[in-house]
């Protein structure tokens, strides 16, 4: 396994231990699954929960036990930090409050998780002049150009308006009291004091965007093993009314677009940044799959079709209903209206491209969230309603 490994350049990859920051989310656990599986390499687990790496953790006798530990840390005050990180040759940042129905409930969190609490993350890697791979996110890009023009104008179907490049694209953000921009703010700045740190003090750093990763493990399905009043992502929202045979819910008419990408294929595409830095420093990298487009309503129409044959059972007569997005997320809501990445960079520096097909990346991860709740829901619905 470990042996004969070779960088993009034909150099042999040396074993380096990585803090992962952020190693018990939906990201994390698949960066750990595969750096356990695939490579020599050491994590330093650092998150709050742990439960989406327990496979990973237990039992002892696991191939890797020596080569993963888990820290349980809250970045926000904890004195163990610094010390993970000068144990590291490498630290990764995915610690984030990043759920659309947070931005505007807990605005205040989700400025601190995404700029605050990362601020000794960096310093950290600076003055100890470590490497830093920090999770960013494509909502940076805010909404495109091409939304500005008039909903007939020709201009909006030309790739200069809309295509997200790393080095060219502005940045646009909507008003103050919609606070999805907070967050795309918050993660801004971010990016800018790392990229500052870089600049003035020489801080080793790669910045990913990733555009819509989904698979297993994504977020939680509420009431299940969440709260029965959360609200996942989409995927899980989906998943969720999909597994309850309730309708999918569109919010503000399902019109906003997004590129989805397979989770297993942007893992690919972290590995290429951990095990070649000198490629991937100093660079910011989108990472998502421009093939894979769909306005959210197609999207529910595919997960219903996918869900029904993976399922074994026909979708319900009313599969999908409109709902406002301030029934939905509550007031002050807005949206990023299309999502499509440009790869020039990634393909050029790691020569990274995404595999998987929509309907493909669908299949598997639905037949995973039919084959992990089918049955609990089952067992959730069918028990009576205490009085
Ligand atoms: N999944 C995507 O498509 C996507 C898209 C854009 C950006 N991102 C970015 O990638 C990163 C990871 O995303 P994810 O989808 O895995 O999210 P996630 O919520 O599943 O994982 C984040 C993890 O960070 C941990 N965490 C948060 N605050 C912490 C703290 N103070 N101390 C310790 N641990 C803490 C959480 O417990 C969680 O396990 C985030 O920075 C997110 O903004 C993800
Ligand atoms: O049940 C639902 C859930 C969501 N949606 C819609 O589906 C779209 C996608 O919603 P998601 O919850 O997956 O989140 P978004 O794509 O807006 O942001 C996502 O990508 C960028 C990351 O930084 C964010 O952390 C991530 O959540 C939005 O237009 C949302 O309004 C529905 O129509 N119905």
């Amino acid at each position: 396994m470990a042996s004969g490994r070779v960088d993009l350049d034909g150099n042999p990859i040396k074993p380096i231990t990585i803090c992962m920051i952020g190693a018990g989310g939906f990201i994390g656990s698949h960066l750990c699954e595969k750096l356990m599986s695939e490579t020599p390499h050491k994590v330093l687990a650092v998150d709050v929960y742990s439960d989406k790496i327990k496979h990973l953790l237990e039992p002892s006798s696991l191939p890797w036990a020596d080569r993963i530990h888990f820290h349980r840390i809250n970045i926000k005050n904890d004195s163990r930090l610094e010390g993970l990180i000068r144990m590291a040759d490498l630290t990764i940042n995915l610690a984030a409050i990043c759920t659309p129905a947070d931005y505007n409930t807990r605005p205040l969190d989700t400025i601190y998780s995404n700029f605050i609490d990362a601020l000794p993350v960096v310093k950290y890697c600076s003055e100890n002049g470590k490497r830093l791979i920090h999770f960013s996110t494509c909502e940076v890009y805010g909404k495109t150009i091409g939304c500005f023009f008039p909903k007939d104008s020709p201009l909006r179907q030309d790739p200069a308006y809309y295509v997200l490049n790393e080095d060219t694209s502005p940045c646009i953000f909507g008003p103050v009291e919609k606070q999805r921009w907070s967050y795309a703010c918050a993660k801004q700045l971010i990016e800018r004091l790392i990229y500052a740190e870089g600049a003035e003090n020489g801080l080793e750093f790669t910045i990913v965007r990733p555009f819509n990763w989904i698979g297993p493990r994504m977020d939680f399905i509420p009431g299940i093993d969440g709260p029965s009043e959360g609200v996942p992502r989409v995927l899980a929202c989906f998943s969720n009314n999909l597994l309850r045979r309730e309708p999918l819910k569109l919010v503000d008419g399902g019109q906003s677009q997004r590129t989805f990408v397979y989770i297993k294929d942007a893992i690919e595409a972290v590995l290429l940044m951990i095990e070649n830095p000198a490629r991937a420093n100093g660079h910011i990298f989108n990472v998502g799959n421009p093939n894979n487009e769909v306005t959210v309503r197609q999207l529910a129409e595919m997960m219903t079709e996918v869900y029904a044959k993976v399922a074994g059972e026909s979708p319900i007569d009313t599969p999908t209903v409109d709902v406002s997005s301030k029934e939905f997320y509550g007031e002050g809501y807005d949206d990023s209206d299309k999502r499509i990445p440009d790869m020039t960079i990634i393909n050029r520096q790691l020569g990274w491209n995404p595999k998987t097909s929509l309907w493909d990346l669908l299949e598997s991860t639905l037949t995973y969230q039919h084959r992990t709740y089918a049955e609990a829901i089952k067992k959730a619905t069918s028990k009576p309603v205490a009085s």
